[in-house]
């Protein structure tokens, strides 16, 4: 198989869990269900990724030891097992194939009901680049993956669909944000860029990506925090599907760097990204630092 089917597979399986354990303890409880959540999606990868790709090495939200320890203290419910741990960053940063995954991307709209932006992602980084990619929205029943002759979209009925970025409708530009912590500087973005902009609060990097991939919006602007497992897998979907994904600055999205925080993102059409990085440049005072 694949790395690309592969990536796919993992995903929607990580995701059939995650409908699952919403079925299961219902909404009563958010956290108890984001960490259920979180915990079994991470098990399920970890476990599957071992079996399957054992000589790779892992980097997973939940397999950091801080996320070990706040779960040893017993913080909520669903704490009381101790997630497997990711691979020691002494060796991933040696290794040449490196899996970068966030079981659960926009936590708290999973534990939302009703609610279907929120996303599981599987990346692997070989050799310096992402190499594949796959973002499950279980909710929405559809899956955004890389394959052999560019990203393709996959729905539950079976359906697969080439997925290219489109372009957006002149004078119009819809931004996507974060619902939660949408960044100030995104609003003064929009002040200040010709076209007119509206903004589009969504929840999960990947539900956002995949939103502009899909052309329901047609941009994701972020800045002041974020970590490489939020986007690793949605960025390599865009690449491969035509969009232009980088920095706020500009500069290329790196991935299996030491410290995995990755603060800001761009991802939009291409004929957008000059306009976008521009507007950014020109209001970067109001960047969060
Ligand atoms: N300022 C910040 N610092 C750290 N992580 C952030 C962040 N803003 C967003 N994120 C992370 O990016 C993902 C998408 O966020 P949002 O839905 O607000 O756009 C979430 O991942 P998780 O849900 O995996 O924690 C969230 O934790
Ligand atoms: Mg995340």
């Amino acid at each position: 198989m694949t790395d690309h089917a592969l990536a796919a597979e993992l995903a929607e399986g990580a995701g059939a869990i995650l409908l699952g354990v919403r079925e299961e303890l219902g909404f009563a409880d958010p956290r108890a269900l984001k960490d259920t959540g979180d915990l079994r999606a991470h098990e399920y990868l970890m476990a599957e990724l071992a079996r399957r790709r054992p000589d790779d090495a892992i980097l997973s939200e939940e397999g950091r030891a801080s996320v070990a320890d706040k779960r040893a203290a017993g913080a909520g419910a669903g704490a009381d097992a101790a997630p497997t741990a990711n691979t020691d960053a002494a060796v991933r940063l040696a290794a040449h194939r490196v899996w970068i995954i966030d079981p659960l991307d926009g936590t708290r709209e999973f534990s939302e009901e009703g609610r279907s932006d929120w996303a599981v992602h599987v990346a692997l980084w070989e050799n310096g680049r992402l190499a594949a990619g796959a973002v499950a929205l279980p909710a929405q029943g559809k899956t955004l993956r890389t394959g052999p002759d560019g990203a393709i979209v996959t729905e539950n009925t079976g359906t697969e669909t080439p997925l290219r970025v489109s372009e957006p409708a002149p004078g119009r530009l819809r931004i996507a944000v974060s619902r939660t912590r949408p960044p100030e500087f995104v609003q003064r973005l929009a002040e200040a860029i010709r076209p007119d902009v509206d903004l589009v609060p969504i929840g999960s990097a990947g539900a956002k990506i995949s939103a502009v991939l899909l052309g329901e919006v047609d941009a994701y602007v972020h800045a002041g925090g974020q970590y490489e497992w939020d986007s690793a897998a949605p960025a390599a979907v865009a690449l491969d599907a035509g969009a232009h994904a980088s920095r706020v600055d500009g500069a290329g999205l790196a991935y299996n760097q030491k410290d995995p925080r990755l603060p800001d993102i761009l991802v939009c059409h291409p004929v957008s990204a000059s306009t976008l990085l521009t507007g950014i440049r020109d209001v970067s005072d109001a960047l969060p630092s």
